[in-house]
């Protein structure tokens, strides 16, 4: 009962705050998400301040999205080169990066968080910010798998917490799941939604159950996948060209799977198993475990189910 009136008191002490609209947003995790939303934040007009632990990494960030912003400019001014480089440095004026997650929460909206699949570091990172982000300051997070109501649960800002889950790469994927907890106030709901919509997504609306709408239907096909070739019933090539040319799929499988990150796959089966033991769908995955033991993590690090030439940074 204590519990319960806690909650309602931070519900209602907040209930000031409405609709906020998003222009300084702060994103925790320079990696393939974090970049990518924040080229995307920062192509709609957006002031966006990327946060990593080193310089070096959010230069290699900084770099992965001029990279992607001229493959738009490519198609987008083709026949005008200049105006494509004027448009590619307007977009980067707009990103500021900080090794300091403290001071640019001070300054933000919005601080979405997309750092490693990992339930302790998110919650002590959102734990910190809570205490010096301003009252109005919406939190979310881009999580893949774990509960939006356990990361918030170290902060004092309920109400204003929810989920906002960006699919890989930003820049071309169209759908953002919204995710409200049974705290997230219907202002920060309407704001995280529209948000959505100014960076020309389409949002679904999604309650806070093991990996939304996508993942949940997602994560358990692609480990089917990997099952069946461990049992020897199709080579990786043979069951992605299957599932591109027979069911239609972008990629297949293996290669969205090296494409998202075996290490990022293994931590939402590992949090799914430890959850729901019992459930075969989420036992160990033999071959997984090993290339992710081996730093075979997928695109990012040139070697996963296959080898690249070239990395995704
Ligand atoms: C897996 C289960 C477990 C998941 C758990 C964690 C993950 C999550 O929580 C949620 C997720 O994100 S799941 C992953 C969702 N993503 C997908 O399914 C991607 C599937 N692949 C594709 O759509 C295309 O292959 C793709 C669009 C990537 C590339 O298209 P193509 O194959 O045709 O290759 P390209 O010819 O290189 O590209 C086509 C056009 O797209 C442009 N482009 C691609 N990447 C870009 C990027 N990063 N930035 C900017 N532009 C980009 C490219 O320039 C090209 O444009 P055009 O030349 O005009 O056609
Ligand atoms: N990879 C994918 O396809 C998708 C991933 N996600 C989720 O997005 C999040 C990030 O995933 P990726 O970008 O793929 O990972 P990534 O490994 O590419 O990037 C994570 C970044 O976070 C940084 N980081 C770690 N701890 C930090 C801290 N305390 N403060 C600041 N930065 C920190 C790392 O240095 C790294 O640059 C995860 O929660 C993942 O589940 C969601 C949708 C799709």
């Amino acid at each position: 009962m204590a519990f319960f009136t806690r909650q309602l008191c931070r519900h209602f002490s907040s209930s000031a705050v409405r609709n906020v609209v998003i222009k300084n947003v702060t994103i925790i995790g320079g990696g393939q998400m974090g970049a990518g939303i924040a080229q995307v934040a920062a192509t709609t007009g957006h002031s966006v301040t990327l946060v990593d632990t080193s310089d070096d990494i959010l230069k290699t960030a900084v770099k992965g999205i001029e990279g992607s912003l001229k493959r738009v400019v490519k198609k987008k001014f083709a026949d005008k080169p200049e105006a494509g480089e004027e448009f590619i440095q307007k977009v980067l004026r707009n990103v500021s990066t900080s090794t300091d997650s403290g001071s640019a929460a001070q300054r933000s909206d919005l601080v979405l968080e997309a750092i490693v699949e990992n339930l302790k570091i998110k919650q002590d990172i959102f734990h910190q910010l809570d205490k010096v982000a301003p009252e109005h300051t919406i939190f979310a997070s881009n999580t893949s798998s774990l509960p939006i109501t356990d990361i918030a649960s170290t902060t004092s800002r309920l109400d204003r917490f929810g989920g906002l889950h960006f699919f890989n790469p930003v820049p071309m994927m169209k759908l953002v799941e919204v995710v409200a907890t049974s705290a997230t106030s219907k202002e920060t709901f309407d704001s995280l939604l529209n948000f959505s919509k100014v960076l020309g997504k389409t949002p679904v609306s999604c309650k806070d159950s093991p990996g939304f709408i996508v993942n949940r239907l997602l994560v358990p096909y692609l480990v089917e996948a990997v099952r069946l070739h461990e049992r020897g019933h199709g080579s990786k090539e043979d069951v992605d060209i299957a599932m591109k040319l027979g069911a239609g799929h972008p990629m297949g499988p293996f290669e969205l799977a090296d494409y998202v990150g075996l290490d990022t796959i293994k931590f939402i089966i590992d949090g799914w198993s430890a959850k729901d033991p019992s459930n075969p769908l989420f036992a160990p995955i033999e071959m997984l475990n090993k290339l992710v033991a081996e730093g075979k993590l997928g695109k990012k690090t040139g070697e996963g189910f296959y080898k690249y030439k070239r990395l995704i940074k």
